[in-house]
């Protein structure tokens, strides 16, 4: 099968990496796992290995003899659904059970994926943990601290209700074909949701914040109301960057407005 670069697909075959990787979310033994793209199925052999029952769903057709083949050797382990993952509730698929997520996918639709799995107001969400390849240059943003220039929307999203670390990094040559940069494996775990905090609220700020991060707060920050005010009350210098406010700042200014 010919990689379809309109697909983002780089395939991995080397059977000890995809152990390893299943490995990441710990013990899968009967384990209900959604896997995203899983092409002809390398990693979805892995996850079957390690005892998981395996749903995924894979957008490209030419991907579906393969998978029926590895649906034939684990036979009732593996539910293949062509489609695109966008497009589809997760949480109905997965008839309401929670599951851990895997999957390597395009940049374009693995941060949309990420961005939608940990939004919403409702916590702790059905997925149990979220185990997703990434170019290394976006797992660094998502792992990223304060005061550094990969620190964004990203980090903050990862981070306020959930723990996120960098679990492998993957060198290019390890796919076919080898894509133009590295990789690599973020790993991330619901925790607890503080308070009284609305995750609408915080995602409007961390927009508005890194949307115009170079800007101070007090001019970012102009567009939500009230943000001054609760800056003021919280005793953050309306100077500062965005970049410079931590994750728990965030948490305390958009408790702050979620409350009025
Ligand atoms: C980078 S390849 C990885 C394939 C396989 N998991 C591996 O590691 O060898 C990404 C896969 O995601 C699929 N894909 C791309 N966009 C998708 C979407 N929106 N929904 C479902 N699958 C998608 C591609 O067809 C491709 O098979």
């Amino acid at each position: 099968m010919s990689a379809s670069k309109a697909l983002g697909q780089n395939f991995l075959f080397d059977a000890q990496l995809l152990d390893r990787i299943a490995a990441i979310p710990g013990d899968l033994a009967d384990k209900a796992v959604l896997e995203i793209g899983p092409g002809p199925g390398g990693l979805t052999r892995a996850l079957l290995k390690a005892g998981a029952r395996v749903t995924a769903i894979e957008m490209d057709k030419r991907c579906l003899p393969a998978l029926a083949e590895l649906g034939d050797a684990y036979p009732g382990r593996l539910n293949v659904i062509q489609g695109d993952a966008l497009k589809l509730d997760h949480a109905e698929i997965m008839n309401g059970e929670s599951f851990a997520v895997l999957s390597n996918l395009p940049y374009n639709v693995g941060t949309a994926l990420f961005v939608r799995w940990l939004g919403g107001e409702a916590w702790p969400p059905l997925w149990t943990s979220l185990t997703l390849m990434f170019q290394q240059e976006v797992a660094q943003r998502i792992v990223a601290q304060p005061d550094t220039s990969a620190y964004g929307r990203l980090a903050v999203l990862a981070q306020w209700r959930a723990r996120a670390k960098l679990a492998m990094k993957v060198h290019r040559s390890a796919f076919t074909p080898p894509p133009k940069v590295m990789s690599a494996i973020v790993h991330v775990e619901p925790a607890a949701m503080p308070e009284g905090v609305s995750a609408r609220m915080l995602e409007r700020l961390t927009e508005a914040a890194f949307g115009q991060r170079r800007k101070m707060l007090r001019q970012s920050l102009k567009s939500v109301p009230g943000a001054l005010e609760a800056l003021e009350c919280l005793g953050i210098d309306p100077q500062r960057r965005a970049e410079t406010v931590s994750v728990d700042e965030f948490v305390s200014l958009a408790r702050e407005l979620s409350a009025g």
